[in-house]
């Protein structure tokens, strides 16, 4: 922090109320040998005196007791009084003198524990117990006067406090960056509040029947400022979600092991390749360039996944981001190594693995944790206002192909089931208008982001047949949504697949189930849609 050491403040008085003990002895400690008087509620005085550092209990100072079980101790106009004078005006510093109180000039709180007693499944009153009112009151009461007083919220800071102290007190600048943390930690802090009262605790009507809440209130933090976005003229930063106990990290919470920074461009690929490779329960490689997959297989292991996966569209794969739902192998490293690969993205990577990759230069390698599609619902803002969704799943009752309804032709083999049920969860991958073909286990062509089914069929098997190949004859085809003609299919049964699956549903089915009909072609419906815009 930046120094204005006209504005240093001396710290002669601190209020410590902590829930969360960690660091405190310490704090304590070199407050006291800087000569700092400490003021301190219940527990957080026991500690204080355990470290041998003398304190006044905060009932001395108000000389009411602690009271309704911990739900009045610090509320009282002697504690509050002393952390809102503001000390630049005469008259404060007048009122002060007369009320007989003294003033703090450090406030450190932290807050009972909301957001891990909602995780823990806690009884409501044990929730609504948990939230913190004295706690919230003084930290924006000492943020509000950060003129006048430092405040600190988290204990990664006890030691910028322990050096302030030594030398004479924070400067106005540091005050105010204090100040900015503690107001982002309230407002933090309310909108869980507020959001488990509006969806879990109170909801209206409305939230009761739909599940979404009559309020939606999140905050993010900055985790990144990224070199520009989409394209160099736009400003872009990454934030991430609160560090939260019950929140489930993602790809924003990745550690990078090698490469230059993450762009905003790799961020929208890695997601959108992370969500592919983790629809698939066994081993699985997606790569994808634009948000689309230019290939996507599963293998019995990442190796084989990555070579089916690429060899779908060598072309595309330049400057693709490619994700493994299994720790990266030297195997599949050594496979990677040769093309050139915007990020890699995995929940780990071999130590030989790493070692080979981190050969490239140009390649982005990142650790991911946690389970992928842990959004529990997407949010896309909209010009003055957002839209939200619940995330879509490969759950449905219509993703098993045991509800799926034989509609043309002969049953499914296994292979071909196999197959169909690939192709089936690999489409929902890809933006809508989406057709994709699949053999053994693995994509041989993408129609993706069309804005007619036709072309999309077209594509795909333009695709498939691509060099002299004819990957289209014989391959399954899966459809994201129904065919609202029978001229798209016969785009794929002129050019021999074998099977289709679709969820069904047009006015014109019947036209579309003939033409597999006549063709002899196996068609499933399966009742359920997977748009992707
Ligand atoms: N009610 C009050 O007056 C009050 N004043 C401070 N607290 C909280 O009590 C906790 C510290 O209490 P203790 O020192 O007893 O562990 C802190 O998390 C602090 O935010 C309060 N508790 C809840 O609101």
């Amino acid at each position: 922090m930046t120094a204005t050491p006209d504005a240093v403040r001396p710290i002669r008085r601190a209020l410590l109320s902590v829930y969360d003990k960690t660091g405190l002895p310490e704090l304590a400690t070199a407050l006291h040998d800087a000569g700092v008087q400490i003021v301190s509620t219940g527990s957080t005085a026991r500690v204080v005196a355990d470290a041998g550092v003398p304190v006044t209990p905060v009932e001395e100072l108000t000389g009411f007791p602690e009271c309704l079980e911990g739900r009045v101790k610090t509320l009282h106009p002697r504690v509050h009084a002393g952390i809102l004078a503001d000390l630049r005006k005469p008259d404060h510093v007048d009122q002060l003198a007369e009320l007989g109180i003294e003033p703090f000039e450090l406030v450190v709180v932290n807050l009972y524990p909301f957001a891990a007693t909602v995780a823990s499944c806690a009884a409501p009153d044990e929730v609504v117990e948990q939230i913190d009112i004295g706690g919230p009151s003084m930290v924006r009461a000492a943020a509000k006067n950060h003129p006048s007083v430092a405040v600190v919220v988290d204990p990664a800071r006890y030691e910028d406090v322990a050096a302030a102290v030594l030398r004479g007190g924070f400067t106005l600048a540091e005050r105010r960056a204090l100040a900015a943390d503690a107001f982002a930690h309230t407002a933090a802090y309310d909108a869980a509040v507020a959001s488990w009262f509006a969806s879990a605790y109170a909801p209206d009507e409305t939230a009761a029947q739909s599940g979404f809440p009559a309020v939606v209130a999140a905050t993010w933090d900055r985790a990144a400022v990224l070199r520009y976005g989409e394209n160099p003229h736009q400003a872009a930063a990454l934030y991430a979600a609160p560090d939260v106990p019950g929140a489930l990290p993602g790809l924003a919470q990745a550690t990078q092991l090698h490469g230059k920074e993450m762009s905003y461009n790799n961020y929208v690929d890695s997601d959108a390749a992370w969500r592919a490779a983790h629809d698939f329960a066994g081993p699985a490689v997606a790569v994808i360039k634009h948000a689309n997959p230019c290939g996507i297989a599963v293998g019995d292991d990442v190796a084989q996944a990555h070579a089916k996966a690429h060899a779908c569209d060598p072309v595309s794969a330049y400057g693709s981001v490619v994700a493994a739902n299994r720790p990266v192998t030297a195997a599949m490293a050594e496979q990677l190594a040769p093309v050139f690969t915007e990020v890699v993205l995995a929940p780990d990577f071999e130590p030989e693995a790493l070692e080979i990759l981190t050969r490239k230069k140009n390649i982005r390698v990142l650790r991911v944790p946690g389970p992928a599609n842990s959004a529990p619902v997407e949010l896309r803002p909209i010009s003055g206002g957002l839209l939200i969704q619940q995330a879509d799943r490969i759950d449905a009752p219509g993703d098993d192909p045991s509800a799926w309804t034989l509609a043309a032709g002969e049953p499914a083999d296994e292979a071909t089931l196999a197959d169909l049920t690939f192709a089936w969860r690999a489409v929902r991958a890809t933006k809508s208008n989406a057709v994709l073909l699949a053999a053994d286990g693995a994509s041989v062509g993408v129609g993706m982001g069309q804005v007619n089914r036709v072309d999309a069929c077209r594509l795909a098997v333009e695709r498939a047949n691509r060099m002299g190949e004819e990957r289209a004859r014989g391959a399954v085809a899966a459809s994201d949504a129904f065919f609202p003609f029978p001229d798209g299919p016969q785009i794929l049964l002129d050019a021999g697949v074998r099977a289709i699956v679709q969820p069904g549903g047009s006015v014109r089915d019947e036209e579309t189930i003939a033409a597999a009909q006549a063709a002899g072609v196996t068609m499933y419906l399966t009742g359920t849609r997977h748009f992707a815009h």
